[in-house]
């Protein structure tokens, strides 16, 4: 246990990392790295937007690069943390250019790993990922898949990279990760809604907007402790709240009368559709 334990530390510790694309999702993961003791020397970054280049540097005192293949050359791991819709022009210059052992982590939403394999050119390793927004606090939770190229060491590699910005579970079924999105890649978004509403409906009913918003955060943040802590299902949870005849009863029978789940089925199924359409668009992109 301790042996592997020491054997993965010392694999992190001597991985140079590369970002390519450092936006939102760029800076969450590299900011969980950092926290966890990562050097600074032991990431770069590249992307087309030098403000946004200087403004890392700044931020991490990290190497910068405006050239993705001058970076992805002196990395034995490369992240693709740009928008799907960039992702095969990105590969394809990097076609034929990496070391065969150089591991890809991609997190883009819905590119299927066979065709980021096909952009980069055959057998190279790549883990598929998605993550989400609470990684910048490391609170996030990542779904991976990986392909049939990536070593067991590449394999934890990969998820100690992702476990410093929160949980790791990995999936053997690729397509399962357009749930995933549909759950918790998208998801914080839906919840940063439900707090916009609630936020504008207290107001409305009276209270002060920024005590609304600080009443709905601190519930929504309550009420996620519990359910990450307790026992009990949500739905048993949710039971807790209910008197018979009060108040929550009136709410979840309102929410109810207008189609709750289907609201939200609806949504999510949209979220996963487009994953699916996002890689069936890309998939066309020889
Ligand atoms: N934002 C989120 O909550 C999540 C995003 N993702 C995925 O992460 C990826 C990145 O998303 P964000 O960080 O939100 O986007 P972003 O727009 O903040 O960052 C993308 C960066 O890529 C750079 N870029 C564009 N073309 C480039 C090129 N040719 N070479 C190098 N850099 C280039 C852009 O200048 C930008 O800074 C996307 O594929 C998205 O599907 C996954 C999970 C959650
Ligand atoms: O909206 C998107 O496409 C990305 C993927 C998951 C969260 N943001």
């Amino acid at each position: 246990m301790y042996i592997i334990l020491f054997f993965q530390i010392f694999v992190m510790q001597n991985s140079l990392i590369g970002f390519i694309g450092a936006g939102n999702m760029a800076y969450a993961i590299i900011s969980g790295l950092i926290n966890n003791g990562i050097k600074h020397n032991q990431i770069k970054i590249s992307d087309t937007n030098k403000a946004l280049l200087s403004l890392r540097k700044t931020e991490f005192n990290l190497e910068v690069f405006t050239d993705n293949t001058k970076l992805a050359i002196q990395c034995n791991v490369i992240v693709l943390a740009v928008k799907p819709q960039v992702l095969s022009s990105v590969c394809k210059d990097l076609k034929n250019k990496l070391a065969i052992n150089t591991l890809i982590i991609s997190i883009a939403a819905g590119v299927r790993s066979r065709d980021i394999e096909r952009w980069l050119g055959d057998n190279q390793a790549i883990v598929r990922t998605m993550p989400n927004m609470p990684a910048l606090l490391n609170q996030g939770i990542t779904g991976l898949f990986a392909n049939k190229q990536v070593s067991d060491k590449q394999k934890s590699l990969a998820e100690n990279i992702l476990n410093s910005v929160g949980e790791c579970l990995w999936v053997n079924d690729e397509g399962l990760l357009d749930v995933i999105t549909a759950v918790s890649g998208s998801g914080p978004a839906y919840f940063f809604l439900m707090l916009e509403s609630m936020t504008k409906v207290g107001a409305a009913l009276g209270l002060d907007e920024a005590v609304a918003q600080k009443l709905s955060i601190q519930t929504a943040l309550g009420a996620s402790i519990v359910a990450s802590s307790s026992e009990d299902s949500p739905q048993q949870l949710r039971n807790k709240v209910t008197s018979k005849n009060g108040t929550t009863q009136a709410a979840i029978e309102s929410f109810q009368d207008q189609d709750f789940e289907v609201i939200i089925a609806h949504a999510m199924r949209a979220a996963f559709n487009r994953a699916n359409e996002i890689g069936m668009e890309l998939g066309n992109d020889k």
